[in-house]
């Protein structure tokens, strides 16, 4: 098992106080409700390049980062920093092992009775954004659950404040998903449901260089994450989509067997979807990203990621095949730049795909109708990667 696509867990009421455009709106255990009500602003969503409102799709209000300021009820120390750096290595340990990341406030949004939003994959803001983080206020409210799918397994999680024992006030619940995680809220039947929302973004480069003298190293080696997890999920369903290990030796032996029956390329499509511009090693995910640190690993092979698209064979859905091609390769137009950089690599054949794949997801109407929070320009637009692995030729 690797890093995981969600993880719920609980954190302590905080008395942090919250400010809405500078005015006092309460705490994060005790938020002003028809204060955060007034300030805020009907919640649009996007559906494929145009932002629009619908409230049979997504009914809700919504306050923007900017307009939003922590500060702290009590003296001494930085109580809202220290919840987010404790909320940012929960992430880290459990989703982006052997990553820097940050978490980035997106906005407030609130659910009065009768609000919801329906499925929809969370539309990314920058190339480096590959989950989002939700922390329930603590407010009251029925129904409103939050509903996960992936691979077709629905899980479900409840952001309402929950007691671990009775003598004890209540956590305040977050959970946070990889942004191609396909998620709905139920509608809210009473009450109203509040929760904050935080871009999480992977930080690469020369940024993340300097982040690490900034705060020494907080990675973790891949291993330690199914035990600090396991006490953690719920999510058997989710758990099980991802790769294990066995499968993975599994994967690795085949790929062997394929090269020394003359295979050149093996290539398959990557679980998660990204941006086309993020499909990149420092940005793969769960699954993805375990299974090329082991075939990096073992030193047998040359792995490279490349952008595919899906092409069906037929008409008929049932007894049609897909089949996963280079982007590029197949009636589109070649101005992809990384493409023409690597004129001399060799096409590889085409590769089946799965029926419960990611990539076949994207290519659903449905998807296209609805991308998030806001629109998306085609380029941004989530995009299917594919792994393909050589031999390492030996000197
Ligand atoms: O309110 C929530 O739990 C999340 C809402 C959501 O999915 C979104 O705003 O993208
Ligand atoms: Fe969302």
């Amino acid at each position: 098992m690797s890093c995981m696509p969600v993880v719920q867990f609980p954190t302590e009421m905080a008395q942090c106080a919250l400010f809405i455009e500078g005015t006092p709106a309460g705490t994060l255990d005790k938020p002003e409700v028809e204060l955060l009500l007034q300030k805020s602003t009907l919640s649009s969503f996007g559906r494929g390049e145009k932002t629009v409102t619908d409230p049979a799709y997504r009914s809700g209000r919504e306050i923007p980062a900017t307009n939003i300021g922590f500060g702290e009820l009590e003296d001494g120390g930085s109580r809202y920093s220290w919840k987010l750096e404790s909320w940012r290595r929960s992430v880290v340990e459990t989703m982006f092992p052997g990553r820097q990341v940050t978490l980035k406030l997106y906005k407030l949004v609130i659910y009065e009775a009768g609000g919801h939003f329906d499925w929809h994959m969370d539309s990314t803001h920058s190339d480096s954004h590959h989950a989002t983080l939700l922390v329930g206020l603590n407010t009251s409210w029925k129904g409103g659950d939050f509903i996960l799918r992936r691979n077709g397994v629905e899980t479900r999680a409840d952001l309402r404040p929950q007691r671990t024992h009775s003598y004890l006030a209540p956590d305040l619940q977050a959970i946070a998903f990889y942004t191609d995680m396909e998620h709905r809220v139920e509608p809210v039947t009473e009450g109203v449901r509040i929760v904050l929302q935080y871009d999480i973004e992977v930080v690469t480069g020369t940024e993340k260089e300097m982040a690490e003298e900034d705060f020494g190293d907080y990675d973790w080696p891949l291993d330690v994450v199914s035990t600090t997890y396991s006490g953690r999920t719920k999510y058997l369903g989710v758990v099980q989509a991802t790769a294990d290990k066995t499968a993975v030796e599994e994967v690795i032996d085949t790929i062997k067997r394929l090269h020394t029956s003359g295979v050149g390329e093996v290539g398959f499509a990557l679980q998660h979807l990204s941006r086309k511009a993020s499909i990149r090693t420092e940005f793969l995910k769960g699954s993805d990203a375990y299974l090329y640190d082991r075939l990096v690993r073992c030193g047998a092979f040359n792995v490279t990621l490349r952008p595919v698209v899906l092409v069906e064979s037929g008409d008929d859905k049932e007894t049609s095949e897909r089949f996963a091609y280079l982007f590029g390769d197949y009636n589109y137009d070649d101005d992809d730049q990384d493409r023409k950089e690597s004129r001399n690599y060799e096409k590889p054949s085409r590769f089946h795909i799965p029926k419960l794949s990611a990539i076949e997801k994207i290519s659903s109407q449905d998807y296209i109708e609805h991308t998030g929070n806001e629109s998306m320009l085609t380029k941004y637009r989530y995009f299917g990667g594919g792994m393909f692995v050589r031999p390492r030729l030996s000197s």
